[in-house]
């Protein structure tokens, strides 16, 4: 509802394009960061990467144990953000893929697609996404719970199902 400045506007179009040469780092820092601090403030936030196969989605949101990617850099920050305030941070982790909507916190032999509603006036009950809590204060938050939100993930997007789709659309 904010009303974007030319400024700003200017601003966020300058960002979005990034060389060859910038880390997946200075994305993070200059993109998503604040992005990710204003949604621990009340504000909603989406960051999403789209492309074709091949193109660098999957290591630009995930990354590996020695350049982390958007997403374990966002948990990381999520919890240094919150580590001394009660919070109750909650977590779903899906796919889309060719239309149908897969919960990647399920085991991978237990998946089914999800429903997607368009109303909520729908009688027959319908698979949700699962979520994983944590709530915080100030006697216990800790990174170890970011760093088990990165390995599940990044656990889910191992799934050896994953690897025989023919196109990508993460
Ligand atoms: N910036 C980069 N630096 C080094 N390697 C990269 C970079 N971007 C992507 N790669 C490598 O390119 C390959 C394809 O990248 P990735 O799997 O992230 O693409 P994708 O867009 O997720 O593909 P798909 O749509 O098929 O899932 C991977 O081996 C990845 O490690």
């Amino acid at each position: 509802k904010t009303k974007m400045t030319e400024e700003s506007a200017v601003k966020v179009c300058v960002r979005v394009l990034f060389i060859a040469e910038e880390t997946t780092n200075q994305l993070y820092q200059d993109i998503a960061k604040p992005l990710v601090v204003s949604t621990v403030e009340g504000y909603n936030g989406t960051i999403f990467a789209y492309g074709q196969t091949s193109s660098g989605k999957t290591f630009t949101m995930m990354g590996s144990d020695q350049t982390p990617g958007v997403i374990p850099l966002a948990v990381e920050d999520v919890f240094q953000t919150i580590k001394n305030k009660e919070f109750l941070l909650r977590v779903s982790y899906m796919e889309i893929y060719n239309e149908t909507v897969t919960d990647l916190l399920v085991d991978s032999w237990k998946r089914r697609p999800l429903e997607v509603r368009e109303t909520i006036n729908v009688s027959e009950p319908c698979r949700s996404l699962e979520f994983s809590d944590f709530s915080s204060n100030l006697d216990h938050i800790s990174c170890k719970d970011s760093v088990w939100i990165c390995d599940h993930l990044l656990l889910a997007e191992r799934q050896p199902d994953k690897s025989s789709h023919p196109v990508a659309t993460t």
